[in-house]
């Protein structure tokens, strides 16, 4: 065998596939890039899908007999999926003859691999092609304008695969918007320690984005201290749409009419009212229904979300800065909606070019847009839009979750670039290759398999789904499962136990026979000074300035 090969085709060849007989055991591994001399085609890039090894003299009865195998007389035999060539016109093709038995098998070089896999994007360093030193990058353009998901099961780094995408992302200024529900991304704030080791490996230093970053949290303080601020929705000169757009499943027409009576009323009193004044108006309307209305009204007021000095969407989205709404201590009720009132102000700002063009992250992206038949929230339709429309408007999704069984299709479907890490449930493996081109049976063996910081890459892109090894993080992972011993050993060690504030529950459907009486009627506010009574629900919701 010649130097510097690692095998040679034998037996019977075909232009997609083709079987060699490896020179020795150590020379490929499973999923390895090769390269094949063509006689039309030039170089050719195939890769290794497996590898069987076998003795054909070693027999059952010296096996019985405790013999040991000649391990001269073995042979490992490696199966080839071709992938092709780049002609002149830059256009990727297989070969139309076969190889010929007897060609001789190299390792592909870095930059055959590169060329014909596509690996030609510069803007995102993400990895490296999982065994071997090639780096692949994303084209920022292609993920933010066409979308992006990150799936796997709990557990595989999807956080962590993320956070790698964000600080690149943040890297190019590109601002931010994400809905954190279980505060793992702060940690984008604090600089990484990455060993030298991994430091030679990947090329990356460690980095911290400090107050690039900004935590918001739509509970308080008290319940969220590592948030930096609090998030509210305007609650100034509320229309009905409004209100109802807050909680939707609890208005019913009786409760909407009397919400449409009483703001009526409150407008030909006063140019700016609140929230209060509502309440005071519906309390004196005449209806029976009226409690529950006052009942569903001071539950929004005991929220806090709403105030008269809200966080507007220019705030939240600003260039190289990211905005992270962190859901610690809110019911997910009350997310879903601020899900939904967010994503549409961002929708309408981007369409208005009011805010640069931006990136929403939605981590477990199941509970915020969740396939049809498994739960029902505000934020569905939104997302839906954002999916088929935000590339129009240069808003891009990046949509994270460990079910994609129950994300919605509609918006998995848009997704250009998926970064797929471990995934064993047969629901969530169907879902993932019934909705991707070029996931085949082989490619969801690939994916129950797949060692933890392997991800695969499906992209519009690159020509087919490619393995990598996901780059160490720059900044500090958050996010790390809570250590139960250790927690339960601390727990015991502490005298008193102070249970932490925890957020109002979620709002029971408003039943209209059930009379629920709260307390007491508000005193009647005075009037404000003059407001904008105008605008729509994104200028009242969010405001034009705090
Ligand atoms: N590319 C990687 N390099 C090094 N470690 C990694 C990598 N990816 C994940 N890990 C490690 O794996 C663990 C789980 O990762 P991560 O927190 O991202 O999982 P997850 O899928 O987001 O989990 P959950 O669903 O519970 O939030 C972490 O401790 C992280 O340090």
């Amino acid at each position: 065998m010649v130097k510097d090969s690692v095998g040679v085709i034998v037996g019977k060849t075909g232009t997609l596939d083709f079987k060699f007989l490896v020179s020795e055991s150590t020379a490929v591994r499973r999923g390895d890039y090769i390269k094949i001399w063509h006689e039309t085609d030039g170089w050719v890039l195939a890769q290794v899908v497996s590898l069987i090894r076998s003795s054909d003299t070693y027999s059952f009865e010296e096996a019985k007999s405790g013999k040991k195998p000649d391990r001269n007389e073995e042979h490992i035999i490696g199966d080839v999926t071709v992938i092709g060539s780049r002609n002149k016109n830059g256009l990727l093709k297989a070969p139309a003859i076969p190889f010929s038995p007897g060609d001789k098998v190299y390792k592909a070089d870095e930059n055959l691999i590169c060329s014909v896999l596509g690996l030609s994007g510069k803007d995102m360093y993400i990895g490296l092609l999982d065994g071997t030193d090639v780096p692949v990058n994303l084209s920022i353009n292609s993920l933010v304008q066409k979308h992006c998901s990150i799936l796997a099961k709990t557990g595989s780094g999807k956080s962590y695969t993320a956070s790698v995408l964000l600080e690149e992302l943040l890297d190019k200024k590109i601002p931010l918007l994400i809905i954190d529900p279980h505060s793992e991304y702060a940690s984008l704030k604090n600089e990484g320690s990455i060993n030298t080791a991994d430091q030679k490996k990947y090329r990356v230093s460690s980095k911290g984005y400090g107050s690039r970053i900004k935590v918001y949290t739509p509970a308080n303080m008290a319940i969220n201290p590592d948030a930096d601020e609090v998030f509210r929705l305007n609650g100034m000169n509320l229309s009905v749409k409004d209100i109802t757009a807050i909680f939707p499943e609890n208005s019913t027409s009786t409760h909407t009419g009397i919400l449409y009576e009483s703001i009526q009323k409150v407008r030909s009193e006063m140019e700016t009212y609140t929230l209060e004044d509502i309440i005071f108006e519906v309390a004196n309307n005449e209806s029976k229904a009226r409690w529950n209305v006052v009942n569903y009204l001071e539950e929004i007021k005991e929220s806090e979300i709403l105030s008269t000095n809200p966080t507007t969407i220019d705030e939240l989205i600003q260039k190289g800065k990211a905005s992270i709404i962190d859901f610690k201590g809110v019911t997910p009720t009350m997310q879903g909606m601020i899900v939904s009132q967010l994503c549409s102000s961002m929708f309408e700002a981007r369409k208005l070019n009011r805010i640069p063009p931006a990136m929403l992250v939605v981590e477990e992206a199941h509970n915020f847009a969740p396939e049809r038949g498994f739960s029902k929230t505000p934020s569905s339709e939104i997302l839906r839009t954002i999916a088929s429309e935000g590339r129009k408007f240069g808003l891009g999704l990046m949509v994270i979750s460990q079910r994609p069984a129950r994300i919605d299709k509609n918006v998995l479907s848009q997704c250009g670039t998926q970064i797929i890490m471990k995934v064993t449930n047969p629901n969530d493996l169907k879902s993932i290759s019934k909705g991707l081109e070029g996931v085949n049976s082989y490619v969801e063996e690939e994916l129950k398999r797949l060692p933890p910081g392997v991800a695969m890459l499906v992209s519009n892109d690159i020509e087919r789904p490619i393995l990598i090894d996901v780059r160490i993080r720059k900044t500090k992972h958050g996010g790390e499962s809570v250590d139960v011993v250790k927690g339960a050993f601390n727990a015991d060690k502490k005298t008193t136990y102070t249970p932490p504030e925890t957020s109002p529950p979620p709002l029971e459907a408003l039943s209209e026979n059930t009379e629920k009486v709260p307390n007491p009627p508000p005193k009647r506010k005075p009037s404000r000074s003059s407001g904008d009574n105008e605008g729509g629900l994104f200028k009242k919701i969010f405001g034009a300035n705090r």
